[in-house]
C-alpha cells in the first residue's frame, strides 16, 4: 500500500512539476488513482501544492515581500491534533504558581526583568494576558482565554510539537531557502493577540542572514479574529530596534530596548487572512503585527524560528541563548521523536 502510494505520488509529483513548468494550472492534474484513500490523496495534494508553490516561487517571494504564504502546509486533522495539545496545555497552566505576563509593549517592564521569561528558553512556560490577573493576583478569567502564549521550548520538550517542528516539510522549506545549518531556536503556541508591530530581529538578531519564522495557523485566521498584518517590503530597511541583554555590577541580567518603538503607519500593513493549516514564512526583518480578536472564534497558531548557523552570527545580546537544556538543534539532523 505504502509502495503503491509512494510510486503513484512520485509519478504525480513529476507530472505536476512538468505541467507547472509548462505554465499550466496545477489543478488540472488528477490525483493518483485508487487504491489510495481519500485522506492520502488529500495529503499528497497538499504536499505537492505546497512544494510546487514554494519551490518555484518561495525564495524569491521571501526576498521580495518579506513573507510567503504556504497554503495547506498542515492538514486539518494535523491542526486539530496541535490545537488539542494547545488546549491541554491551558489546563496545565492552572498549576503554575508563577503569574507571568507577556507583552510587547514598552511599559511592561515586568516582563523584561522577569526571570521567568528569561529562563523559559528550556521550558514550557505560560504567559498570560496583561489584564488576566486581578489585584489579588488571582486569575480573572478561564485559563483558555487568559493565556497569551506558551513558550519557548515546545519544539524540544513536547512530543507533538517536536514532531511537527522537525518534520520533512520543515526540512524541505529550509532546503529551498538554501539554509545549510538551520537550527530551531524557539517555539511558541499563541492563543491570542494583539501583538504590536515588530520585527522578529528585535528579539532574535542574527547577521548577515536573519531568522525565519514559521507561523502556522491552526485555526482559520481572519481580519475579524486577528490574522497577521504584514508590511510588505519593510524587511529592506534594516533593524529598527533591538532588545538587548544588559548586565549590572553584580552581573545580574536584565533586558532593555536600545531605541524607542518606531511608529508604523497603518497604511503600510496588509491583512493576510489564511485558512487553517497555512504556514506564513516570516523574514526576520519584516514588520508585522496582529490585531484584537473581535470575534467569538479563537485563532490559535504555532510558531517557531529557524536561524542559519553556517557563517552567520547569532547575537550574544539576544534574550534567548543556547543552553545545556536548550540546544539549537539542526533541522536536518534532529529526529522528530526523542
Ligand atoms: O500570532 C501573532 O499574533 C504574532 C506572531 C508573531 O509575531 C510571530 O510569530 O513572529
Ligand atoms: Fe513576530
Amino acid at each position: 500500500m505504502r509502495d503503491n502510494f509512494a510510486s503513484a505520488a512520485t509519478g504525480w509529483w513529476r507530472a505536476f512539476r512538468r505541467k507547472i513548468a509548462r505554465g499550466m494550472k496545477p489543478t488540472r492534474l488528477s490525483p493518483p488513482a485508487s487504491p489510495i484513500t481519500q485522506d492520502i490523496v488529500c495529503a499528497a495534494r497538499s504536499l505537492c501544492a505546497f512544494l510546487a508553490h514554494y519551490t518555484l516561487r518561495g525564495n524569491q517571494q521571501l526576498d521580495r515581500d518579506g513573507y510567503v504564504v504556504l497554503e495547506d502546509f498542515l492538514r486539518p486533522a494535523e491542526c486539530d491534533e496541535l490545537v488539542a495539545a494547545g488546549i491541554e496545555m491551558t489546563k496545565q497552566s492552572q498549576d503554575t504558581s508563577h503569574k507571568a505576563i507577556f507583552s510587547t509593549t514598552e511599559n511592561n517592564k515586568q516582563q523584561l526583568k522577569d526571570d521567568y521569561f528569561m529562563k523559559s528558553n528550556d521550558k514550557i512556560s505560560f504567559f498570560h494576558e496583561a489584564d488576566a490577573f486581578g489585584p489579588d493576583g488571582e486569575l480573572q478569567v478561564d485559563p483558555d482565554v487568559s493565556l497569551n502564549k506558551v513558550g519557548h521550548a515546545l519544539h524540544l520538550l513536547h512530543p507533538i510539537f517536536r514532531c511537527y517542528t522537525y518534520s520533512d516539510r520543515v526540512k524541505t522549506v529550509c532546503k529551498e531557502l538554501g539554509l545549510q545549518d538551520p537550527a530551531v531556536v524557539q517555539s511558541m503556541y499563541i492563543y491570542k493577540n494583539p501583538v504590536v508591530a515588530h520585527q522578529d530581529a528585535t528579539y532574535l538578531h542574527s547577521e548577515p542572514i536573519p531568522a525565519v519564522g514559521f507561523w502556522i495557523a491552526l485555526q482559520d485566521a481572519t481580519v475579524q479574529n486577528g490574522c497577521l498584518w504584514m508590511a510588505s517590503g519593510s524587511h529592506k530597511s534594516g533593524v529598527h530596534r533591538r532588545l538587548l541583554r544588559k548586565y549590572d555590577n553584580e552581573s545580574k541580567v536584565s533586558l532593555e530596548y536600545d531605541r524607542p518603538a518606531p511608529v508604523y503607519p497603518q497604511s503600510s500593513f496588509t491583512p493576510v487572512p489564511v485558512s487553517k493549516g497555512t504556514c506564513i514564512l516570516i523574514h526576520g526583518l519584516v514588520v508585522h503585527k496582529s490585531a484584537h480578536n473581535k470575534s467569538d472564534k479563537s485563532r490559535h497558531a504555532y510558531t517557531f524560528h529557524v536561524v542559519e548557523r553556517h557563517n552567520n552570527k547569532y547575537s550574544e545580546e539576544n534574550w534567548l541563548q543556547e543552553g545545556e537544556n536548550a540546544p539549537f538543534l539542526n533541522v536536518y539532523r534532529t529526529p522528530q521523536i526523542v
